[in-house]
């Protein structure tokens, strides 16, 4: 029995070694030790919800948490900048049929990030005093679909499916109640819910998009059965017995075995049926690419030839500005000289995005004792965020013109074998929805990282015209699909350029900013 409980957490572990996840992006990374911790702890107890996951953000977060550290996530919506809904699975069939161990398969086949698994579990009702003691005596029907707290698992799903952060119960079978503590789960890519009865409300059916019955002998449900309830679930097996004859059994055949004809698939065997599991994750990748969730590839290549979009901000030229750009797009400047030249140029930038805020007509007293007549800016809050790591280097620029100013930080990655930007880390200033943010990347190209950083704004609820971006350099087509996408952020650059190289960079370009300004290693996109 030690056996299964230890497979069951290594299945758990090896899923967040190998991608090194978690749960939810916007979790501080102490919580999330603690949670796996203990989990660790409390495998019998917890409910099948989320954690065996490769996780998943809520498409972005209305958290009050603002750190996240994650495996990566890929985009959350399409090129077009919409938010693409999750592809949910649902898993019907008998108590210890193996739809955990089933789900568990998909979910390591899959081999993506950003997959939730929701368990029926954890919409237990709370009990009674009176149904407390039944449920001692083994005389409370947990197969009843009275048992379940259907107001809130049909919100949740819905919520999730939205992208958008929920709170799910955590189920103790032991004592039969809730936990006082919930789970924060986000929205995902793909969602996995899984339950005896996740095919009775018509309302849950309907949200699925492919619905799987794990279809196992009698004998062999109910050998695991005892076996799980005696080791796991702290039961007697006269206790065990009792309740399977009385409730269990009957409920399978009144509710669950004549849910089968909703099921697009049929798996006899459970998590043994490799073949079934390849089909799922097949169709499940289908799907997703049908859903659109690569964007880089189509934005390389959108809106070229068009006049550039009135939302975008050119820094006048002069002589000083082309002798900038001539030194640090010169590939034969030495670091020092890179970095200092590009300094002067991101100040001018960064003060030219600042003349775009709003100014109000103010008086002052001079030393003379006569009035004058000026400006000053009337935004209220303005923050900085950068996107890591080359949007690092305009920080200081905006610390020396904005006194005091907070700064923000969003790591965004390109996966090298799918080329698609993930979010790996984000850490915003606290109520950021009533800040004017200026966002900073020092070179745009396709526009997809800037893209995932704006939808991760606007997330938080930032109002998309309280958008700067700032760049030092950017690409004719990430220029149009910003200003397409998000036609009220403001666009604010020194230099735009024609071209964008099959590994995407800007052409003629400055090459890899981040890595000529920290004087690293480049990484190709494979
Ligand atoms: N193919 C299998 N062979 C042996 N044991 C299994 C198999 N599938 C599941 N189990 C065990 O049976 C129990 C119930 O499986 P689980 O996947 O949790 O079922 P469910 O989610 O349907 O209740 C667990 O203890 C699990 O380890
Ligand atoms: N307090 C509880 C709650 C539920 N059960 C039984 O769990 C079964 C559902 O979980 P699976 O993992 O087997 O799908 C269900 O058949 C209930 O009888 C329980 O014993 N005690």
């Amino acid at each position: 029995m030690k056996g299964l409980r230890n497979r069951k957490r290594n299945i758990e572990s090896s899923q967040v070694m190998r991608r090194k996840v978690f749960l939810d992006p916007y979790l501080p990374l102490i919580t999330i030790v603690n949670h796996l911790a203990r989990r660790q702890r409390t495998t019998s107890i917890s409910s099948k919800s989320a954690a065996l996951t490769s996780q998943s953000s809520e498409s972005v977060l209305r958290s009050n948490h603002r750190t996240i550290y994650t495996a990566g996530r890929p985009p959350w919506y399409n090129s077009a900048g919409q938010q693409v809904q999750p592809f949910v699975i649902g898993i019907c069939g008998g108590s210890a049929s193996g739809k955990t161990t089933v789900a568990t398969k998909i979910i390591e086949a899959l081999d993506m990030p950003w997959v939730t698994l929701l368990s029926m579990d954890s919409f237990y009702k709370v009990l009674t005093p009176e149904q407390h003691e039944q449920a001692l005596a083994n005389e409370y029907n947990f197969d009843h679909p009275d048992a379940f707290d259907f107001d809130l698992l049909i919100p949740t799903l819905q919520r999730l499916k939205e992208g958008r952060k929920v709170d799910v119960p955590i189920y103790n079978f032991v004592s039969h109640g809730r936990e006082s503590k919930t789970k924060t789960m986000y929205g995902a890519n793909v969602i996995i819910f899984e339950g005896i009865l996740a095919f009775y409300n018509p309302e849950v059916l309907a949200m699925c998009d492919m619905k799987i019955f794990v279809d196992t002998d009698a004998d062999v449900r109910l050998a695991r059965r005892l076996k799980r309830d005696i080791c796991e679930r702290g039961r007697e097996l006269e206790g065990v017995l009792k309740q399977y004859i009385t409730m269990v059994k009957p409920s399978f055949q009144h509710y669950i075995a004549p849910a089968m004809v909703h099921a697009d698939i049929i798996v006899p065997r459970g998590g043994d049926n490799t073949v079934a599991i390849e089909l799922i994750v097949h169709h499940v990748h289908t799907q997703l690419t049908k859903r659109g969730f690569k964007v880089r590839e189509k934005l390389a290549s959108a809106f070229v030839g068009q006049p550039l979009p009135s939302s975008m901000y050119l820094l006048p030229t002069s002589p000083q500005v082309s002798g900038l750009h001539t030194f640090i797009r010169n590939k034969d400047t030495p670091r020092d000289e890179f970095v200092f030249y590009s300094k002067r140029l991101i100040r001018l930038v960064i003060e030219y995005a600042l003349s775009l805020l709003p100014f109000e007509e103010v008086m002052v007293d001079t030393p003379q004792g006569v009035n004058y007549i000026g400006k000053r800016c009337s935004a209220e809050r303005i923050c900085g965020v950068s996107i890591l790591r080359a949007g690092e280097t305009m920080e200081q620029a905006v610390c020396d013109v904005c006194k005091d100013i907070r700064i923000g930080k969003i790591l965004i990655q390109t996966n090298l074998s799918t080329g698609e930007p993930e979010l790996y880390y984000l850490r915003l200033p606290k109520d950021i929805k009533d800040y004017l943010v200026i966002l900073m990347d020092a070179t745009v190209a396709t526009g997809a990282a800037a893209m995932m950083a704006i939808r991760v704004l606007l997330d938080h609820d930032v109002p998309e015209e309280n958008i700067l971006i700032v760049s030092l350099l950017m690409a004719e087509s990430g220029v149009q699909t910003i200003a397409y996408v998000f036609p009220q952020v403001r666009i604010v650059t020194s230099a735009v350029d024609p071209e964008i190289s099959d590994k995407f960079y800007v052409l003629p370009g400055i090459g890899n900013f981040g890595d000529r300004y920290f004087g690293t290693e480049p990484a190709e996109v494979s």
